[in-house]
C-alpha cells in the first residue's frame, strides 16, 4: 500500500481537525487535513481513490459548497458531510446534492472510521468496475485498429491488450510492415499513459549522436526531449543497435526514476531465433526487453484476413484520392491469396493504392531458393542434395539454437543419423565425429 492520502479532511477548527486527523490515522490510514476548502479543491483528482470528509459549517465556504464544487471537480469521489447534531435540515440537503452519507457531532471514532471505510470501499469497488469496463473497451478497440479475424491476428491482439495497460517494456518483432508500428502505437494509446509517444530509429543512432537524440543533451539537440515522461519510447529496429549503445540504452533504462518513467517497446525486424542467432542484441538488452515478446505475424499466414484488409486499404485509397472503388473479379483477386507477401501489409495497401488509381500492379515472383538459383549454374543432382541436405540440417539447428539432440527431434530422425548426414554435408567442426 502507498502512502498517498486516501481521506482528505477539511475543517477550519483547528482542534478538531486535528483530533478527526489523528483519529484516522491511529486507525492505519494515510490522511490529510485542510483548514480551508479552496486548498483541498487545489490538491483534488478526479481519478482519486480516496474520500472526502468535511465539516459542514465553515466561513470562507460552507460544506455544501465544497460539496457542490467537488462534485463538478471529482464526481466519482465520496463526500461525507459532519453535520450539528440533530441539524436534519442539512442532513438531508446533503443527502440530496449527492453527498455518500452525513455524520452527526459528535462521532464516536468507531462510527466516523467505519463510514469512512465503507466510502472507501465503494470508490474502490467503483473504480475497479470502471477499469473492467476500459479493458473490455480496449480489447474492441484494438480490432478496429489492428484489423484481421485469423487465429494468428486475434492471438496477437489478446497479448497485446493483456501488456497494454501493465507497467512493463515490450518487445514487438515481425518482418516489415506487419504492423509493428502500428501495434506500439496502439500500446500507448491503451497502456493509460498521458506522457508522448515518440519515435526513434535505432538504426539511425551513432555514438556522437546518441546523447542529442535521446536526451535532448548537446548543440544538436532537439527542441523537446525525446525522454517521454510518463510516456513511451517507441525504437524502431533495436537490432541495429551498434553494442556500445546497447550498454547506454541499457544503462538509460535501468535509470528510470519511479516519477518520471517511460515506457519502452523495441521492435525488431524478423524471427527471435534470428535475433538471437545472429548476436544482434546483447543477452542483456534482450532480456531486459523480452519480458513481453509480442510476434506480428507476417501476412501469408495470416490468408483468411487477405480480402477483409484489401477491402479496408481500397476504402481508405479511393477515399484519398476522391476515386470509385474498383471493380474487381474472384479471378482478379486469386492470386493476391496465394502470393507471398515479402513487404506484407505494407505492400497490400500499396496494391490497393495502384489498383484504385489504376496503375499497373505487378506482384514480384518469390525469390529463387538457393538450389532454385544455382540450377542456372548446371548444379549436378549430388550437389544440389547436398546443398538441400545442408541447408536443412543448418535450418534445424538454428531452430534449436544448435542443440543437435533437439534437432534431430525436429527432423524426425535418430540423433545418431543427424551425426552421420552432419558429417557427410561437412557440418561437424574437424574432431568432433
Ligand atoms: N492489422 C492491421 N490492420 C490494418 N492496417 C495495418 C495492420 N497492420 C499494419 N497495417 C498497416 O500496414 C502498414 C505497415 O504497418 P507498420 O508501419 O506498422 O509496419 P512495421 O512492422 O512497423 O514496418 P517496418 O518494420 O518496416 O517499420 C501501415 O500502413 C499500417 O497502418
Amino acid at each position: 500500500m502507498n502512502n498517498q492520502p486516501k481521506i482528505y479532511v477539511v475543517d477550519d477548527d483547528a482542534d478538531l481537525l486535528s483530533a478527526m486527523v489523528e483519529i484516522i490515522e491511529a486507525a492505519g490510514m494515510p490522511v490529510r487535513g485542510f483548514s480551508r476548502g479552496r486548498a483541498m479543491l487545489a490538491e483534488l483528482d478526479p481519478e482519486w481513490d480516496g474520500v472526502i470528509l468535511s465539516d459542514i459549517r465553515m466561513p470562507e465556504m460552507s460544506g455544501l459548497e465544497l460539496l457542490a464544487h467537488s462534485r463538478t471537480m471529482a464526481p466519482g469521489v465520496p463526500f461525507l458531510l459532519i453535520t450539528a447534531h440533530g441539524d436534519v435540515r442539512s442532513a438531508v440537503q446533503a443527502i440530496q446534492s449527492g453527498a455518500f452519507d452525513f455524520i452527526e457531532k459528535p462521532a464516536p471514532p468507531e462510527y466516523l472510521l467505519a463510514v469512512i471505510r465503507r466510502a472507501l470501499e465503494t470508490r474502490r469497488l467503483l473504480l475497479e468496475n470502471r477499469r473492467l469496463k476500459e479493458r473490455i473497451a480496449r480489447g474492441t478497440d484494438l480490432r478496429a485498429r489492428l484489423l484481421g479475424r485469423s487465429v494468428a491476428m486475434r492471438n496477437c491482439r489478446r497479448e497485446l491488450a493483456a501488456v497494454a495497460p501493465l507497467d512493463i517494456d515490450v518487445l514487438l518483432y515481425g518482418e516489415p510492415g506487419t504492423g509493428k508500428q502500428l501495434a506500439a502505437r496502439a500500446l500507448h494509446d491503451f497502456s493509460g499513459l498521458n506522457g508522448d509517444f515518440v519515435q526513434v530509429d535505432a538504426a539511425t543512432l551513432t555514438e556522437a549522436n546518441f546523447a542529442a537524440v535521446m536526451l535532448g543533451q548537446g548543440d544538436d539537440a532537439p527542441v523537446t526531449t525525446p525522454m517521454p515522461h510518463g510516456g513511451t519510447l517507441y525504437l524502431e529496429r533495436v537490432n541495429a543497435l551498434i553494442p556500445p549503445l546497447q550498454n547506454r540504452l541499457l544503462a538509460l533504462m535501468e535509470a528510470r526514476r519511479s516519477d518520471a518513467r517511460f515506457r519502452v517497446i523495441a521492435s525488431a525486424h524478423g524471427s527471435i531465433e534470428q535475433l538471437r542467432q545472429t548476436d544482434a542484441m546483447s543477452d542483456d538488452l534482450y532480456y531486459r526487453l523480452s519480458l513481453a515478446e509480442v510476434e506480428l505475424p507476417p501476412l501469408r499466414e495470416r490468408e483468411s484476413d487477405i480480402y477483409l484488409l484489401l477491402a479496408q486499404f481500397l476504402r481508405e485509397a479511393a477515399q484519398r484520392h476522391d476515386r470509385r472503388f474498383p471493380e474487381l473479379t474472384q479471378q482478379d483477386l486469386r492470386p493476391y491469396r496465394s502470393y507471398h507477401w515479402p513487404g506484407n501489409l505494407r505492400e497490400l495497401r500499396n496494391v490497393a493504392e495502384k489498383l484504385v488509381i489504376g496503375l499497373k500492379v505487378t506482384l514480384q515472383p518469390a525469390a529463387p531458393t538457393a538450389i532454385g538459383a544455382r540450377l542456372a549454374d548446371d548444379l549436378s543432382y549430388d550437389d544440389a542434395m547436398r546443398d538441400f541436405e545442408s541447408s536443412l540440417l543448418r535450418a534445424a539447428l538454428q531452430k534449436t539454437g544448435g542443440r543437435k539432440a533437439e534437432a534431430a527431434t525436429v527432423l524426425g530422425v535418430p540423433r545418431k543419423r543427424l551425426y552421420l548426414r552432419m558429417k557427410a554435408c561437412g557440418l561437424l567442426p574437424a574432431g568432433q565425429d
